[in-house]
């Protein structure tokens, strides 16, 4: 019991702390973006909607049961549905960061993406983090359609792209979480850049050894 009790106040601190990085950093805007993490014992604490990451309180953050049913805190994420349907399908997942970064928003409206996997091999460190990124089509956001959507690829991706609106991605721990989402911004950002220029991906195979490693 003081195990879990020590667990959850490190978790709550941690989520806030990630939430005011990020936020600080201009990796999410005003109250978009949530972030949640699973608790050893199952349950699950995300952030609340029309929160700022900036400014978030731990005591205030909104508490799941393991099956998905809101426990107590403020009023959770219009997305909650959406975390927990990533964390169903990833039984090793410990946290999930959604954020509405520029050039990863950028690349989500860009015209003639492949769905499968919306940004080229373009680094190692990108492919090892990230790997295949699927664009997940538009639907509004808190949409339950838009959660089923991202269930359906989170079994093979722990990392996708809202079509107009950003990435959500799923780690063992909310340090991966969030940098697999600042790895992701970073590459978006390379990809733009690079638009109008002769570019040189890493090949299949270059591609296919990280991913195996
Ligand atoms: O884009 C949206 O509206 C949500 O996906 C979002 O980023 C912020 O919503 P809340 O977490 O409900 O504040
Ligand atoms: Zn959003």
């Amino acid at each position: 019991m003081t195990n879990i009790l020590s667990e959850v106040t490190k978790v709550r601190d941690r989520i806030c702390a990630v939430g005011r990085s990020v936020f600080d950093r201009g990796l999410t805007f005003g109250s978009t973006g949530n972030i949640s993490a699973r608790l050893s014992d199952g349950s699950m604490l995300m952030t609340p909607t029309n929160a700022s990451l900036g400014t978030l309180d731990p005591a205030k953050l909104s508490r799941f049961s393991p099956e998905g049913n809101f426990i107590d805190g403020d009023k959770p994420t219009k997305e909650s549905f959406l975390h927990i349907c990533m964390y169903c399908k990833r039984p090793s997942a410990g946290a999930v960061v959604h954020l509405h970064s520029t050039h990863s928003v950028a690349v989500s409206a860009m015209a003639d993406l492949d769905p499968a996997d919306v940004l080229p091999p373009l680094t190692a460190y990108y492919v090892m983090r990230v790997g295949r990124l699927p664009l997940i089509p538009y639907f509004a956001p808190g949409d339950v359609q838009l959660a089923r959507a991202v269930e359906e690829k989170a079994e093979s991706h722990h990392a996708v792209l809202l079509a107009n609106h950003g990435p959500v991605v799923a780690g063992n721990t909310l340090e991966d979480a969030q940098y697999a989402t600042e790895e992701l911004e970073e590459t978006a950002r390379l990809f733009l850049l690079l638009q109008g220029h002769r570019t040189r991906p890493l090949t299949e195979e270059q591609a296919d050894a990280l991913r195996q490693r």
